[in-house]
């Protein structure tokens, strides 16, 4: 093997400080406040109704003539901050309008409250499909949660700040 194509594989791989960020089960907010040692900041930058592009009806595993109907989710974008001025996580949540029934309804209503709080209120784990891969802006996992039976896709992305914080 050439080391071109080493060095191709090694930056295809996240740095080994992030693996088991990327994997982690359970609730990254827990995770995040027990690094930064108290409660997660969330700021968000947008949240309201969008139509979902034909790559986010896809990461939600819809297929077929599913992907040629139009599709209008809730949309959740905020930044995540640790024990630093930076963000530590850039989060994108996305919510079919089919999943906000009964108490999902809650999470359109979240404001500053980190959807941790809600999703793994009662359950250390939600069953779900993990994927991770390079972005321009960082590391991201995309996990598609089953929740009680509802559907939400919620992308991070782990920011330069958060690699170099210290704590
Ligand atoms: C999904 C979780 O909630 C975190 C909080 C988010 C928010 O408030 O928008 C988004 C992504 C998560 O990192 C979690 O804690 O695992």
């Amino acid at each position: 093997m050439s080391t071109n194509s080493i060095a191709s594989i090694a930056t295809s791989l996240p740095p080994i400080e992030l693996v088991s960020w990327l994997n982690a089960e359970g609730s990254l907010t827990a995770m995040l406040e027990e690094k930064a040692g108290q409660p997660l900041r969330v700021e968000r930058s947008f949240e309201g109704y969008r139509l979902l592009t034909l790559q986010q009806k896809r990461q939600l595993g819809l297929q077929g003539s599913a992907l040629n109907r139009p599709l209008l989710a809730w949309i959740r974008e905020v930044q995540l901050y640790g024990n630093d001025e930076r963000p530590w996580v850039g989060a994108q949540s996305i919510f079919p309008l089919s999943s906000l029934k009964g108490k999902a309804r809650r999470l359109q209503q979240l404001k500053g409250t980190p959807i941790g709080y809600v999703l793994f209120k009662r359950r250390r784990t939600v069953p779900n499909q993990r994927f991770v891969r390079q972005t321009s802006e960082g590391w991201q996992r995309q996990t598609r949660y089953d929740w009680y039976g509802r559907l939400l896709l919620i992308s991070e992305t782990f920011l330069p700040a958060f690699l170099s914080s210290d704590t």
